[in-house]
């Protein structure tokens, strides 16, 4: 008797691990961008030497198919320590159709759902938000006022405003090239509960403003010099406009498991289970502990947020090196339970490279890392995201997506 094997997919989104400047990078102000080259050549040039030795050690993400993945977004051999050709997997890189360059937009159209309308964005560096809706916010929320009301970087913000919010209790808001709105606040300050009714009453007003996301920002610490944002963050997203590929798996009696912010980014549609962590060893634990449980049609799907918030945003190359080599330790032991009937993606929701200038994301190509699902070689050049989605409809034998083309099969 054949035993059909269990048909179990996982997803990790390295957020914001870029592998080259998009082709139409140039309408961002992004040309030149490149995530990990230029943190590979930080590296190779003795620049991140700080805790770390020298090149880039990622010796299961080559295994993957790293390399050449890179090579084929921007035509570069990335420098590592070693020299590790690709075992049983298929690897190419995609390009983003979506309009922005946020998570948002990045996760809904790997999911088959690209973002092709202009969110709303602030976009004045100053007095960022329309007066009207201030007003509403404070008087709904009934505030004693806001702070910031600017584009700034998170962790600047509440150095600057952090002792002056601790005094007046007016929470800190701010935005920036993304489609936010967020509020920084001491835990302190503002009750869990509190915070939240503050979220919901911006999510309600920004609906017709057309924004992505309201982020609660808290934070704790004693001063300015010690003040740091707590793992409480939560993102309260609008929910995709279209089916996505979520969706169509509960539909079809799957489950999908969201482990980190997958399930903020998605409003909570098309998840079965949310499991939360923080940190990246926590939520490489969480995703092979929910893995190891995954039924027939399972997903499961991580987001790697830390590169992004810590690293990227912050432009801390060495940090961000660091975290890139932490993870590949955490896959190797991954790719242990990973069966050749399995299928698993890794990729990423767009770019933002710690040696560009300012502190946004970029728009970059992002990698497309898979194994297992019967397949390796090269995938090519992906012309969107959503070849994800229509690749995991066809992996689940399900109806096919009305965006992307599937990948499983299909190596060139
Ligand atoms: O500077 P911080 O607060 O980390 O904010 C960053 O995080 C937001 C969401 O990813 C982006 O819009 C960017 O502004
Ligand atoms: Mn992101
Ligand atoms: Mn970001």
């Amino acid at each position: 008797m054949t035993v059909v094997p269990l048909r179990r997919a996982l997803v990790i989104v390295l957020d914001s691990v870029g592998v080259g400047a998009a082709p139409d990078a140039d309408s961002f102000g992004d040309i030149g961008a490149n995530t990990i080259l230029h943190i590979a050549q930080a590296c190779a040039d003795g620049l991140c030497e700080q805790g770390r030795n020298g090149l880039l050690h990622l010796p299961n993400l080559q295994t993957l198919g790293l390399v050449p993945c890179c090579q084929l977004a921007c035509n570069q051999t990335i420098p590592l320590r070693e020299s590790i050709v690709p075992k049983d997997a298929a690897f190419g890189c995609a390009k983003e159709i979506s309009t922005g360059k946020d998570t948002t937009s990045g996760h809904w159209e790997m999911m088959g759902a690209p973002v092709l309308f202009n969110w709303g964005y602030f976009s004045n560096p100053t007095d960022s938000f329309p007066a009207d809706f201030i007003v509403r916010l404070i008087e709904q929320a009934k505030l004693p006022g806001i702070l910031g009301n600017c584009i700034a970087s998170g962790t600047e913000i509440i150095e600057r405003f952090g002792e002056q919010h601790r005094l007046s209790g007016k929470p800190i808001c701010y935005t920036s090239a993304d489609s936010v709105f967020q509020i920084a606040y001491h835990e302190s300050v503002l009750s869990p509960a509190k915070a939240d009714a503050v979220c919901q009453i911006a999510r309600e007003l920004l609906n017709e403003y057309n924004i992505a996301r309201v982020i609660a920002r808290p934070f704790s610490g004693q001063n300015a010099n010690d003040f740091r944002r707590t793992a409480n963050r939560k993102d309260y997203s609008v929910a995709p406009t279209q089916t996505t590929f979520l969706d169509q798996l509960l539909e079809h009696q799957g489950r999908v498991i969201s482990v980190g912010k997958i399930a903020d980014i998605f409003a909570n549609k098309g998840i079965s289970q949310k499991i939360k962590a923080n940190g990246l060893e926590q939520l490489m634990d969480s995703t092979i502990e929910a893995w190891q449980s995954c039924r027939d049609k399972d997903l499961v799907f991580t987001n790697i947020v830390d590169f992004d918030t810590l690293y990227g945003h912050r432009r801390d190359v060495n940090g961000y090196a660091l975290a890139l080599e932490q993870f590949d330790l955490r896959l190797g032991e991954l790719l242990t339970h990973v069966k050749d009937s399995d299928l698993v993606i890794l990729t990423a929701d767009h770019g933002c490279d710690p040696t560009f200038p300012g502190s946004d994301h970029t728009r970059e190509f992002v990698p497309l890392l898979s194994k297992g699902a019967f397949q390796s070689g090269s995938i090519g050049i992906r012309e969107t995201f959503a070849d994800i989605g229509q690749s995991l409809a066809e992996y689940f034998d399900m109806p096919p997506m009305s965006n992307g083309k599937s990948f499983i099969n299909h190596t060139q």
